[in-house]
């Protein structure tokens, strides 16, 4: 009653109530919590003493133009026996900070109070990000870069039934151990522009801007979009990335003709993974068929704690269908 009137709106009677333990390390990551009927959101907070030091503040975000999460602009340190609400909506972004203390227990009763549902607003529709066609470079560059052993006609085609029963393959050594070296030290070395990615109910990583990276990280990063390149990942995935790959399952020209228009494209960027950095699922716009191609760089001696793993999980579906670990490259 007392909120109702406070807020001017008619709640139900019923209320949902969960008690959530947040420790050393737990983090809530930015979302808006809406769901059909939640008008009110609370929180009473049940700790011990609380610093702003200690982590775990309940974090605020302002919104952009698109009513996409933008940046922090209030941050609520727990209290003991206070009480916060807010009101639910599409613009109530809001993230539990990760608890850095490594002894207290940020313990809280929380929940929401239902209402008549708010008309939302269509849902925001990312840009895709400019593909490029191939980089006209013949296969030297494969020959500067790439290891032997994936030069090689046999292991290719070992890599290429690999791929095909199981959808993913894992290339250890895949450069040149010397080239790969030059392009660690230049990425440790250089003054490099590094933009971060948002917005955080989505991403939150650094990307570099491709125009302050040394010469080096730009060569290695034109090989991953040379055309040498994309027959090289043809005949290693069997997927004809290129007009002139060999297409095992297309026998009719009319089918070449047609797959001859539509060379693929790529897109990429040279990330930065820090601690707090995260990528979430989130509804994908656009559904297409995609080859994803990591190439892990500095990360010799990583271990499975570390986190930083990449997991995939098949549309509609709750279940990871499978979790890559960083390894060194
Ligand atoms: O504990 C908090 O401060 C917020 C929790 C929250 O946002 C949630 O459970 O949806
Ligand atoms: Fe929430």
């Amino acid at each position: 009653m007392w909120l109702s009137d406070l807020l001017d709106l008619e709640l139900e009677p019923t209320v949902d109530v969960s008690c959530a333990k947040y420790q050393h390390t737990d983090v809530l990551l930015c979302h808006d919590d809406e769901l059909e009927g939640r008008r009110v959101a609370f929180i009473l907070y049940l700790v011990p003493p609380w610093q702003p030091s200690d982590g775990g503040a309940l974090d605020l975000y302002s919104t952009d133009e698109h009513g996409q999460p933008a940046c922090v602009v209030k941050s609520l340190i727990p209290c003991w026996n206070s009480l916060v609400f807010f009101e639910v909506s599409p613009v109530s972004f809001h993230q539990v900070s990760e608890v850095v203390a490594e002894d207290k227990c940020r313990l809280s009763l929380s929940g929401w109070f239902h209402g008549p549902s708010l008309p939302r607003p269509p849902r925001y529709i990312e840009p895709v990000l400019p593909r490029q066609k191939h980089l006209p470079r013949d296969e030297s560059v494969l020959y500067e870069w790439v290891s032997d052993v994936y030069m090689n006609l046999e292991q290719q085609v070992r890599v290429q039934q690999e791929f095909e029963d199981s959808s993913e393959i894992r290339l250890p050594n895949f450069l040149k151990e010397e080239k790969l070296k030059e392009v660690i030290s230049a990425l440790q070395l250089a003054e490099i522009h590094w933009d971060r990615s948002g917005p955080p109910n989505k991403r939150c990583y650094e990307a570099a801007d491709l125009r302050s990276v040394p010469d080096s990280v730009r060569s290695c990063w034109e090989l991953f979009c040379s055309e040498a390149f994309f027959l090289l990942l043809s005949n290693l995935t069997g997927l004809k990335l290129h007009t002139l790959a060999n297409d095992p399952d297309s026998e009719d020209d009319e089918e070449d003709e047609e797959q001859a228009t539509s060379t693929a494209v790529c897109v990429g960027e040279i990330r930065r993974w820090t601690r707090g950095c995260y990528t979430l699922l989130h509804d994908s716009d656009n559904r297409e068929f995609a080859l994803d191609l990591l190439l892990t760089l500095g990360c010799s001696g990583w271990q499975q704690d570390f986190g930083g793993f990449t997991s995939y999980v098949a549309h509609g579906e709750d279940e990871e269908v499978s979790v890559l670990a960083h390894s060194s490259h």
